[in-house]
């Protein structure tokens, strides 16, 4: 299986990437999007985040109040563990399935594992074949939270500080990608790696 892991901090731009290598063909397998899938409605992962976190996080509907949620975790270390050791589980679980059915459906395809929280989640980095991370200044990030997502500066703040530093992401990485320019410099820069992982992978003959 070629499998590629694509991290970063928060609104450091790997989406950006992971979009610019969807294009070139990568099947991306995004774990923010797999974090939303084990929170459905009636889900036991739900039930649980209900169990430790009380009632306020589930809205009406039956839906996890994101934002309730986010507020309890981004500044309490203690809850923000206990929140990832219901959730990844069920997140790596997941993802293994989608790995799979997309190398069945493709023996070739190389798979990007879009996992921000990489290094926070201490897995083996072993079935890797390459691991990249895509690299803002913090005050970057913040701001760009700010411009794009709305949020407030200290909350922008708060969710930066919550994650593993840059330099514990470069220390697992095979390739770093500087996302402080211009977006289209880092899609240029995006599409460098990408070929350099290509090339590596399916050497041309
Ligand atoms: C706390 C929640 C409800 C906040 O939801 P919200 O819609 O505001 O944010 P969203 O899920 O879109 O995440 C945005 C970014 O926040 C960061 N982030 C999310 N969870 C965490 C966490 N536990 N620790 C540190 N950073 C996190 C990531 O960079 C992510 O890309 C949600 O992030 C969540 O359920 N987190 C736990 C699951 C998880 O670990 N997700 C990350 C993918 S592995
Ligand atoms: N040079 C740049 N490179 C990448 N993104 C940029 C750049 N300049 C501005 N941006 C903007 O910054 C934001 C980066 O967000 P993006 O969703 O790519 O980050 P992310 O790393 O996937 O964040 P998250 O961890 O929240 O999923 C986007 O709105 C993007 O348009």
């Amino acid at each position: 299986m070629h499998l590629v892991a694509l991290t970063g901090g928060i609104a450091s731009g790997k989406s950006t990437v992971a979009q610019r290598w969807r294009e070139q063909g990568a099947v991306v397998v995004d774990a923010d999007a797999l974090a939303r899938e084990v929170v459905a409605v009636g889900s036991p992962v739900l039930s649980e985040i209900s169990q430790r976190f009380g009632a306020e996080v589930v809205s009406d509907d039956g839906t996890l109040n994101r934002s309730a949620l986010g507020a309890l975790i981004f500044g309490d270390s203690d809850a923000r563990e206990a929140l990832n050791g219901i959730t990844h589980p069920a997140i790596s679980r997941l993802a293994r399935e989608r790995f799979d059915e997309a190398e069945s459906r493709d023996p070739a395809a190389i798979i990007v594992y879009d996992i921000p929280l990489l290094v926070e989640s201490g897995q083996s980095l072993e079935r890797f074949k390459f691991v990249v991370t895509v690299e803002a200044e913090r005050h970057v990030r913040v701001q760009r939270l700010i411009d794009h997502r709305g949020m407030a500066r200290n909350e922008a703040e708060g969710r930066v500080a919550s994650q593993a530093t840059s330099r514990e992401r470069r220390a697992v990485a095979d390739f770093v990608i500087d996302a402080n320019a211009s977006l289209a410099e880092t899609q240029h820069r995006a599409d460098g790696v990408w070929s350099a992982i290509t090339d590596r992978l399916h050497p041309r003959l």
